[in-house]
Formats: C-alpha cells, structure tokens, sequence
C-alpha cells in the first residue's frame, strides 16, 4: 500500500537569529508512515517535538533534512523541499490542520467558519452551510449561537468550532492537535466518532492526545517521539 504520509529521516533546528544565531536542535531522524484510513498518535513527554512535527508535515516549518513525502493526487510531493505556493496546494486539496485553538475571523458567523473550507472548494454556499449546520448540531453547538462570531463563545464552544472546520473537508490527510483538551466527556465521544468515520473513508491522520483513554481510542499506532528528540 502507498503510504498517505511517508517521513524519512527528517530534522528540525531553529536558528534564534535574535540571540546571535543560537542554534536549537529539535528533532532528528523523524521516520515513519502513515497509511490510508490510519490514524497515528504521537507520544512522548512535553517539549520532545509532538508538535514541531505535525508543523513540519503542514509546511508550516520547514523541514532542515530528510523528506517528507506527501500523496498529492497524482504524485508524491516532497514537503520538505516544496515551494510556498505547491505548499498551500497541498493544504487545499489534501491535509487539513486541526489546530488547538480556534483563530476566528472578527464578525464571521460560525456557521460561515465551519463552512468556509467547502465554499473555498467551490461548494455552494447553501450546500456548505447545510453540512456546517449537521456538523455543528452533532458537537452540541445550539442553534441559536450559530449567526454569532465564535470570538465570545467558552473554550469548549470555540475548539469544537474549530474541529467542526477541521473536520468538515473531504482532504485526505487530517492532522490533529490535541482535538480535545477542553471538552467534556459527550464531546470527547464525538470526536471519537468523527475519528472513526474520517478513518473508514479512508482518511490518514496524525493526532496529538495526552488524554490516555481517547488515545487509546483512536490510535492504531502510537509513535514515540523520544527517539526522534535531537538533545536525546
Ligand atoms: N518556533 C520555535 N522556535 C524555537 N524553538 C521552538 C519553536 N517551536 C518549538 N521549539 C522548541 O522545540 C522543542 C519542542 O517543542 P514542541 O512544541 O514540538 O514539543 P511538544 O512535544 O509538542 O511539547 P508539548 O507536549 O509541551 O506541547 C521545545 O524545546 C520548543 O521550545
């Protein structure tokens, strides 16, 4: 089987440019696969570089070695070497980010933030919103609040605004930040549930969870970062 995902000897070292060029190792060696319909959690103890490797596979830092290979349809892309702009191709069409917090646009209701991602793939508006509406009622947001901003919303409001953006596309590769520190047990079950459903479509994912029973839940694999630490 092609891997979705496909890292291989992949590093990371930050250069503090304001303190004299300071170099900080944060990973190296970083190999492993992901394949289609698999989700892989990443473990390890706080500061080992969770989540400076889900950033390296959304491009968002750039990888200083190694490769990260992507499926792209019809090939696959190098995202350690790829330029800005094949970067954000990639984003659109194929890996979706489901960042811990929510980063609201001012005065877009979130009904228009869950179903942003769809209209920006040429969904109809009508049509996306219905799929926003379904998605949003599931996470137990109540109607009435989906005219509002989600900028006034609970921590647990907006992250669940958050994942119903993240999990609203069809992109086949999702990428998961702790999709659940701030919800309650219901919610938690939910995104359990999306887990489960995005895997049986086929999607791969690389989850972030320090929640030792959801975890369990919706890991096949657990990939211990440890090894990877560039100060180990
Ligand atoms: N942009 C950056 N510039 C400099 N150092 C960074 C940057 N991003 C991360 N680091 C460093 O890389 C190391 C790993 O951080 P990272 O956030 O990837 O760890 P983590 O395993 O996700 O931790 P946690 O579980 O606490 O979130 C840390 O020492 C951090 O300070």
């Amino acid at each position: 089987m092609t891997a979705m995902i496909d890292i291989t000897d992949a590093g990371k070292t930050f250069t503090m440019h304001l303190q004299g060029g300071i170099e900080l190792p944060v990973v190296r060696g970083v190999t492993f696969r992901v394949n289609p319909g698999e989700c892989v959690v990443l473990s390890g103890p706080s500061g080992a570089g969770k989540s400076s490797i889900l950033k390296m596979i959304f491009g968002n830092y750039r990888c200083d070695s190694g490769r990260i290979g992507i499926r792209h349809p019809g090939q696959v892309v190098d995202l350690a070497t790829a330029e800005p702009r094949q970067v954000l191709n990639i984003r659109r069409s194929t890996i979706g980010y489901v960042s811990q917090f929510l980063r609201a646009v001012p005065r877009v209701a979130s009904i228009d933030v869950v179903a942003e991602p769809l209209i920006v793939n040429g969904m109809s508006r009508t049509d996306a919103q219905a799929r926003a509406g379904e998605l949003l009622h599931r996470l137990n947001i109540p109607e009435r609040l989906w005219q509002l901003p989600p900028a006034t919303f609970s921590g647990g409001e907006q992250q669940r605004v958050n994942i119903a953006r993240g999990f609203i596309s069809d992109l086949p590769i999702l990428l998961l930040d702790e999709p659940t520190a701030s919800l309650d047990a219901v919610n938690r079950a939910v995104v359990v549930e999306l887990v489960a459903e995005k895997k049986r479509q086929g999607v791969a994912m690389v989850a972030i969870v320090h929640d030792d029973e959801i975890r369990h839940l919706i890991a096949d694999r657990i990939v211990d970062v440890t090894s990877f630490a560039a100060a180990a």
